[in-house]
């Protein structure tokens, strides 16, 4: 492990990682290589989390396709220095910054969405002209492998090395210095993370997870409410860490939520569920165990069906909930929606502040004045108004968390300026000197030169 480490260190420090079009073309390269071999990422990821080729696609394929396609077309820009703005003492001067690579990065990914959490944060430390250390998570195993076998075959096999393993190979991994460490998974793990960057003063992205709260308003489109948080909540069988963890609404809106959820659930997976090619499963028996648990004594509304052998858990809606039950007390990660009433918006902020900062909120009103109140509010990484997880597909919005839910960002140009130091560049002219000497005139103080 070491020395994979040192041989990527050897590669940077070559400076063939720093060049325009070498950075191009590994990109380019990466983009060649999910074109080329789509069918066996797709296996992978539907091996993974049982998940069909269409949504395998549609829900990581498309997004790593679209970030190469806009870092491709913007990295020439985003790579040329700022002028910066001079005073009277610099106006025959050049100042500028100037973005330069951070060295080498480590990117330790999740399971979940296991190529998209991992392919996209390598194409921003290309893009920053880093070498770069990629630790897939091993519990999406398939991934892991087809990532590990792949990239070799298409990009800088020194500069861009994937390490696989599981804990005892990441703390070994953590061990070694880094400039950089982009982190994805859980918080309690994003601490071990930091502690061991920290002997370093290695900087760190975070990107952890946390309980979104969905705020529906008694004056929303229900209809349309519904079936977005139904689509983004059971989307991936709940394992996404912007997914809408629990409903906060008006009592009387709860059998409304229920009776509608209910209908959508029809309309995208059919009348049987579990034999829906759509509706993946949970990842292990670990998280089925961990997830069904959190369904003692709570009262469920719909759904609750679940089958161990297949770590099949149905698309669940429970109501009345206690805001002290357990469901409540951990970020949930998968298909069970929590239902949590609430008087009135200012009750959903309260209740909101009173806990960790999420890494998403969701609010569903028509009054855009109410929105923009809660927004104001509260805190959360991000913040989609009338939909959920959509703000996570803008490269312009940096995506992150904040608080317990994380700490830095990603995506697009946010990318790019996290794997890069920007670095202040004056560059004095040899003009004018007398001028400059009659300023340091002995015997006249010398002036502040600032
Ligand atoms: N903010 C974001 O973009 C995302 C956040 N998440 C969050 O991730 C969590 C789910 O992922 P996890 O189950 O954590 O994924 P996981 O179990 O795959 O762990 C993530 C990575 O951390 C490593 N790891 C695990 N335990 C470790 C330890 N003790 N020491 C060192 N390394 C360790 C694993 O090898 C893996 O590469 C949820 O909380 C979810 O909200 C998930 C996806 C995206
Ligand atoms: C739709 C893709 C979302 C990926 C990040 C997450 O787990 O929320």
């Amino acid at each position: 492990m070491d020395c994979k480490v040192q041989r990527a260190r050897a590669a940077f420090r070559s400076g063939r990682s720093r060049p325009l079009q070498f950075r191009l073309q590994q990109l380019e390269a990466l983009r060649r290589m999910v074109q080329e071999r789509e069918r066996d990422i797709l296996e992978a990821i539907g091996a993974d989390l049982c998940k069909s080729e269409f949504n395998a696609y549609g829900q990581e394929v498309i997004s790593i396709l679209g970030e190469i396609d806009h870092v491709l077309e913007k990295l020439p820009k985003w790579v040329t220095p700022k002028p910066a703005e001079k005073n009277l003492l610099t106006m025959l001067d050049e100042a500028y910054i100037h973005s330069e690579p951070l060295g080498v990065v480590l990117i330790i990914g999740a399971w979940n969405y296991p190529f998209v959490l991992t392919i996209q944060p390598l194409i921003g430390a290309i893009a920053a002209g880093n070498a770069v250390i990629i630790k897939p998570s091993e519990v999406s195993e398939n991934t892991a492998k087809i990532v590990s076998k792949l990239l070799p075959q298409y990009l800088d096999q020194d500069l861009y090395v994937v390490i696989n393993g599981g804990v005892k190979e990441t703390t070994e991994l953590l061990r070694q210095r880094f400039d950089h460490i982009l982190y994805t998974g859980n918080t309690a793990v994003g601490k071990i993370v930091m502690e061991a960057a920290a002997k370093h003063l290695t900087p760190v992205t975070l990107e952890l997870g946390g309980k979104s709260p969905c705020y529906v308003d008694k004056d929303c489109d229900l209809d349309i409410a519904c079936r977005r948080i139904t689509w983004g909540k059971y989307m991936n069988c709940g394992q996404t860490c912007i997914a809408p963890d629990y409903i906060l609404c008006e009592p009387s809106l709860q059998s409304q939520i229920v009776q509608k959820i209910k209908e959508t659930v029809k309309e995208f997976y059919g009348e049987n569920v579990k034999e829906s090619p759509d509706y993946e499963r949970i990842i292990n028996l670990h998280h089925f165990k961990r997830i069904i648990n959190l369904l003692e004594g709570q009262k469920i509304a719909y759904g609750g069906e679940t089958d161990e052998a297949t770590c099949y858990i149905a698309p669940t809606v429970l109501t009345d909930v206690d805001p002290e039950a357990k469901v409540m007390q951990e970020e949930i990660f998968g298909p069970i929606l929590p239902i949590v009433p609430v008087k009135n918006a200012d009750e959903a902020i309260k209740f909101i502040n009173d806990h960790e900062k999420p890494l998403a909120f969701y609010i569903f009103s028509r009054n855009n004045k109410l929105i923009k109140r809660m927004i104001d509010e509260t805190s959360s990484g991000g913040v989609t108004g009338n939909d959920v997880i959509m703000h996570f597909t803008l490269s312009s919005l940096p995506f992150g968390g904040v608080g317990s839910s994380g700490i830095g960002a990603y995506h697009g140009k946010h990318s790019f300026d996290t794997f890069s130091h920007q670095r202040s560049c004056l560059l004095k002219s040899l003009k004018r000197e007398g001028w400059i000497l009659l300023k340091n005139d002995p015997v006249q103080p010398p002036t502040c030169r600032f």
